[in-house]
């Protein structure tokens, strides 16, 4: 998948700006943004159904989109869909997407109008699945699946396209669900990329370091967050290279966790003017 310069209007909001990134085959990122970020209105220009005003996006192989509201046909059941799809679609694994819904115990034989919401969800990842695809584009895919599930639902995707080599794109508020599913992070905020790459290496760039009352940090990089207390500062620095192994003398090094790093990034992008 190659996003260059994208930008993307929708009536007079600039949902996107120059946002650009690659992603290789088999990775799975996550997509993390604050409400507005641009997040959906990425994923529809990577599933093809909004054209970049300017930029290029290319994902290349078949694409499967589970869009935020999941739209089912209300009056026919999974299996109905199954059948009809078949019948669509060149390529079309029925056996893979009864797999899932017995998987998780989802009637394949009620209609989609008498299902819960997250039975719905999974006819859609279901309905996604068996389209074989190249490149799975999921918004915000888990929001109605209780905690348990979730986990059972990331750990079965990762199996999944671990076995197919499928790109994943998964758009979500909770980081944590995340951690140690996703390999790339892609950070939106007023619809620029803030952080993107692979998360162990945003990780290492990443440190907090707390030492004496200081008005700047004690190395070089991107001030994401600062916190000044009387005798005591601290500086969550993203630095360009990987970070030298000890701190500065009087200076503890700590690392950071995936969610405060998000977090962190998201409360400076809040505080910082996005010029029109
Ligand atoms: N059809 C539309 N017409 C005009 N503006 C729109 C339209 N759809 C979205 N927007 C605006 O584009 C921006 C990006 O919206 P988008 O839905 O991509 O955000 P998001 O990151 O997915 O948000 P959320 O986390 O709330 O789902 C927002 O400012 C939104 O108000």
């Amino acid at each position: 998948m190659r996003v260059d310069g994208l930008t993307k209007r929708l009536g007079r909001t600039r949902a996107l700006r120059d946002c650009s990134f690659d992603l290789r085959s088999g990775t799975v990122s996550a997509l993390v943004g604050a409400n507005g970020a641009g997040k959906s209105t990425l994923l529809k220009v990577l599933a093809g159904l909004y054209r970049p005003d300017e930029g290029s996006a290319v994902s290349s192989g078949r694409v499967s989109f589970v869009a935020q509201e999941k739209p089912l046909y209300r009056s026919l059941t999974a299996s109905d869909m199954f059948r009809a799809l078949a019948r669509l679609n060149r390529v079309w694994d029925v056996r893979r997407g009864h797999r899932w819904l017995s998987r998780f115990g989802v009637p394949a034989d009620r209609a989609c109008a008498k299902l819960s919401d997250g039975e719905r969800t999974q006819v859609a990842l279901a309905l996604a699945l068996a389209a074989v695809p190249s490149v799975l584009l999921l918004d915000e895919p888990l929001a109605s699946l209780d905690p348990l599930v979730r986990r059972e639902v990331t750990a079965e995707l990762l199996t999944e396209v671990a076995d197919s080599g499928t790109t994943v794109v998964m758009s979500t508020h909770g980081v944590t669900e995340l951690d140690g599913v996703a390999d790339h992070l892609l950070l939106l905020a007023g619809g620029r990329l803030l952080a993107r790459g692979e998360i162990d290496s945003l990780l290492r760039q990443h440190i907090r370091y707390v030492g004496p009352r200081s008005d700047t940090p004690p190395v070089g990089g991107e001030v994401v967050h600062a916190r000044h207390e009387d005798d005591q500062s601290s500086f969550l620095v993203h630095a360009a290279e990987d970070v030298p192994g000890s701190p500065p003398a009087g200076w503890l090094a700590r690392p950071v966790p995936l969610d405060d790093l998000v977090l962190a990034h998201l409360a400076a992008s809040r505080t910082a003017e996005v010029p029109a």
